[in-house]
């Protein structure tokens, strides 16, 4: 599949790719070019699509690292106007480094298409982790949550706002640590996807779907509201004002959601402390990380650090 985009013989199933080096080799060569081309990169495996873009495995031919290559067609964007989206979305991804955020190493483009180097999460889509297991134990929902407020935290200092953090944005590395994999433009197929309408809904806060509220007013208050729908949605398995459109509406705007018994009274706590109707209340993300039922499951200790599920039912 991945051949027709270089129109060569497909690479040999022995060709594993493997990580010889970190992602410093982008960068830290005064040799390694600033420009990057096609022909740098072997293409793998096919890795994911959405609406304006296909992911594929990658590596990068002279240091062997791993990437991930999002290939966009020009012309869809132009039809779907979101070119402009695109150049902003590649500048600020390109300024970011955390652990908690899928990388940018460089972009280049031909004629037709727009390649962006990702970073490559080796565990996919945090989305369909969330939907086989149904819902989290509290212990891998916090420390997801934990490692959410420290990329929103990361990405506020820098003056980037509502990242659109809803699980579909969300990737997962090899050591199950969560990336948010940003690129608001691209909408993936609705069949693997819950559909545009709903997911878009589901994790907007009362400020921006209120009648009358400018809709681009939002400040970073807005992802502290998004980090409380996730929390939800982690813990229960489903979003918390999820309904028909109108509903969904009408429930963001009335915080009417009700929270089940099974889930604990720490969890409760957090979520009723971010899903506030007024922005300024919400809990800022210093108090998210120091809260209890966060601190309770992500403390450095080695006990939370090698829990595995034997040492859970004990
Ligand atoms: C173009 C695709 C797209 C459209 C819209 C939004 C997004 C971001 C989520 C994306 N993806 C994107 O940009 N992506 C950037 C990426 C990326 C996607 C990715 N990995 C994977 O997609 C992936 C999928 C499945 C996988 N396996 C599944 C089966 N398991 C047994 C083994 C592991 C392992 C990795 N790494 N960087």
């Amino acid at each position: 599949a991945a051949q027709h985009l270089r129109g060569e013989k497909p690479a040999r199933p022995s060709d594993e790719l493997v990580q010889r080096s970190s992602d410093s080799v982008l960068y830290k060569q005064p040799s390694a070019p600033r420009q990057f081309n096609l022909n740098m990169f072997e293409i793998g495996k096919p890795l994911g699509k959405g609406k304006f873009g296909r992911v594929y495995l990658a590596k990068e031919r002279n240091s062997g690292f791993v990437c991930a290559l999002k290939v966009l067609h020009k012309a869809e964007l132009q039809q779907g106007k979101v070119e402009k989206q695109v150049r902003r979305e590649i500048e600020i991804q390109s300024n970011l480094a955390h652990p908690n955020i899928l990388r940018l190493y460089g972009h280049f483009h031909d004629s037709k298409r727009i390649f962006l180097i990702l970073e490559f999460a080796g565990k996919g889509e945090l989305y369909k982790h969330l939907r086989k297991e149904q819902k989290f134990p509290e212990w891998k929902a916090a420390q997801y949550i934990a490692q959410m407020a420290a990329a929103l935290k990361y990405l506020h200092k820098k003056h980037v706002m509502h990242r659109d953090i809803k699980p579909e944005n969300i990737l997962v590395g090899i050591h199950d640590e969560i990336k948010i994999s940003d690129f608001g433009w691209s909408v993936h197929a609705p069949n693997n996807r819950r559909n545009t309408m709903c997911g878009t809904l589901d994790y907007l806060p009362p400020e921006m779907i209120k009648p009358g509220s400018s809709e681009n007013y939002y400040d970073e208050k807005v992802d502290l509201w998004s980090l409380g729908v996730l929390t939800y949605e982690f813990l229960v398995g489903e979003a918390p004002f999820e309904d028909t459109p109108v509903m969904t509406q009408r429930r963001i705007a009335r915080g009417d959601m009700t929270i089940p018994s099974f889930v604990s009274p720490e969890a409760r706590d957090l979520i009723k402390k971010l899903l506030v109707l007024d922005p300024s209340k919400r809990l800022p993300l210093e108090d998210v990380e120091r809260h209890s039922w966060i601190v309770k499951h992500c403390v450095k200790g080695e006990r939370s650090y090698n829990r595995t599920s034997s040492s859970l039912k004990s």
